[in-house]
């Protein structure tokens, strides 16, 4: 399988070869086995494949082709056939494991495959092939992976998204995150979807799922995909199960209407991505925890679930839809890192920057510029530096919300013994003219517009609209009731819709 269109960039590196040999180091690694690598903020990797195949997280790396790794990625090149590797930079650690789960990841995907075949051949009316099982109905994949704290679910779902593109069959399976801590293609705080038809790139966690189309241009993005989103607003799922639940069922429903129109689409399947709160030891409550993996697998229809090293939640899975979805255990790999608070926090500002500003890696020192690529996506000539806008508005032109959420007066300033009572789901007007509206330094999400036939509206329409962009508020001026935004790309915002969750902008 050919990895990536690259071929226009190999005479560059070829000519620079001797810069990179300088302070490059060779790891040559044997069938099997992977070099896990993790790096410490402002620091950059380059790897370079010599000979031999490999790949991060599914995804292949082309040979001769320097990839540069930042933002404290932590990954690991993983060799089914044995290959070198030539290694520039210095990561806080380093080392080759023997031990990984990419054998039993490798059976999922051939289960899984399986399952997409026999679907597309139900789709097409062809007969099964004899070594088959005869159900009438064979169903494509739709995947839920659940697991604790840095268990692997990403690192996970992203492999067997890149497997299912690699086979050369064409399919596009949807990659479903239902994690709202993680930025999927955008902020963070949003649940997202989005049909991968070419591997993803690991390259830094500001961008673990690859590049949206809302914000790196099109035409230089080689995953600049075209993702769903709606946008919760905050990073943990205790904040507001209900409106989780909603918005899960917005994204399956979503999805079904666009399967429904296009049946080869849905042989592919899906994989859902989901937060470790979930999970039954993360402290979460019970009810909510339950209700929202149930929300999962009702609107994504789901029929196999993947728990990631956790005995005692794959027991529950198996009581709770061992009779109607199969449940598997999946061992953990030794390379996950334990990532910790400091750290996510950290990720959800290059997220951010990212989203907003592209992203540019400075190679590590005794790399020749104009040698590397950033995840297969980016080089010095075609680079993904955005050029974000600042705007001033007034602050009639955008209608903001805020979802369940008290921010306007004070309990204090309401009349003796009244108390204000505000359903988790209902949509609150905030007044950027009001102190302490919580808008300064404030990450919004703008809305997709609200059905043009006012007959079609209803109270909570906000709740159920798609995330068409985000931008920062950087400047309030009450007085002249303006505010500065920051946004990816220029655009009137006269009469838009958006909501304000709990992110903050910081450059
Ligand atoms: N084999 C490996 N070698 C090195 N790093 C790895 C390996 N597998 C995963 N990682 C890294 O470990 C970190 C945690 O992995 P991952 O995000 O897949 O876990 P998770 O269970 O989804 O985490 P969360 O707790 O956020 O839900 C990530 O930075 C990932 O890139």
């Amino acid at each position: 399988m050919s990895a990536l269109g690259l071929s226009e960039h190999e005479g560059s590196l070829h000519s620079s070869a001797a810069s990179i040999a300088a302070e490059a180091r060779q790891w040559v690694l044997e069938p099997e086995t992977e070099y896990r690598f993790e790096l410490d903020p402002r620091t950059t990797l380059a790897i370079k494949l010599v000979n031999g195949q490999a790949e991060i997280f599914g995804s292949e790396l082309a040979e001769s082709t320097t990839y540069l790794f930042g933002l404290e990625c932590k990954a690991a090149v993983y060799t089914w056939q044995g290959c070198t590797i030539e290694v520039t930079g210095h990561p806080s650690t380093e080392y080759v494991s023997e031990e990984t789960p990419l054998n039993a990841f490798a059976n999922i995907h051939l289960a899984l495959e399986q399952m997409r075949v026999r679907a597309l051949r139900a789709i097409h009316g062809s007969p099964p092939s004899d070594d088959e099982d005869p159900d009438p109905n064979p169903e494509p994949p739709r995947v839920l992976i659940l697991g604790p704290d840095n268990s692997g679910k990403t690192t996970l779902t992203k492999t067997l998204v890149n497997y299912a593109t690699r086979t050369g069959q064409g399919w596009s399976p949807m990659l479903v995150n239902v994690d709202p801590g993680e930025g999927g293609w955008a902020a963070p705080g949003a649940i997202s979807a989005a049909a991968i038809s070419s591997p993803i790139q690991t390259s830094t966690p500001a961008a673990t799922f690859g590049s949206a189309a809302t914000s790196a241009p099109h035409h230089i993005s080689s995953n600049s995909l075209s993702s769903l989103s709606y946008w919760y607003g905050h990073a943990e799922m205790r904040r507001n199960p209900l409106l989780m639940d909603r918005l899960i069922r917005n994204l399956g429903e979503n999805i079904w209407e666009r399967w429904d129109a296009d049946l080869e689409a849905r042989a592919s399947g899906l994989i859902v991505d989901t937060p470790s709160s979930f999970a039954a030891n993360s402290g979460a409550n019970s009810d909510h925890r339950q209700s929202l993996i149930k929300a999962c697998v009702d609107a994504f229809r789901i029929n196999v679930i993947l728990v990631v090293g956790h005995e005692k939640l794959n027991v529950e899975m198996q009581r709770t839809y061992g009779s109607r979805v199969v449940v598997v255990k999946i061992p953990k790999s030794g390379g996950v890192v334990e990532l910790d608070a400091g750290y996510r926090e950290r990720i959800r500002r290059y997220q951010l920057h990212n989203y907003m500003y592209g992203r540019v890696l400075e190679p590590p020192s005794g790399l020749a510029v104009n040698t590397y690529l950033q995840g297969g996506e980016q080089t010095p000539e075609l680079s993904l530096n955005l050029a974000p806008q600042s705007t001033v508005v007034s602050f009639g032109d955008l209608t903001i919300y805020r979802i369940g959420e008290e921010t306007m007066a004070p309990t204090s300033a309401l009349p003796i013994g009244a108390t204000r009572v505000v359903s988790e789901m209902q949509p609150l007007l905030v007044d950027p003219a009001q102190p302490g509206s919580g808008l300064y330094n404030a990450v919004l999400a703008l809305l997709a517009p609200p059905n043009p036939d006012e007959a079609e509206r209803y109270d909570e329409e906000v709740l159920d609209l798609p995330v068409v962009g985000y931008l920062a508020i950087t400047a309030l001026d009450i007085p002249n009731k303006r505010m500065t935004v920051l946004a990816p790309s220029q655009g009137s915002l006269v009469g838009r819709t958006a909501i304000v969750g709990s992110f903050e902008w910081q450059e």
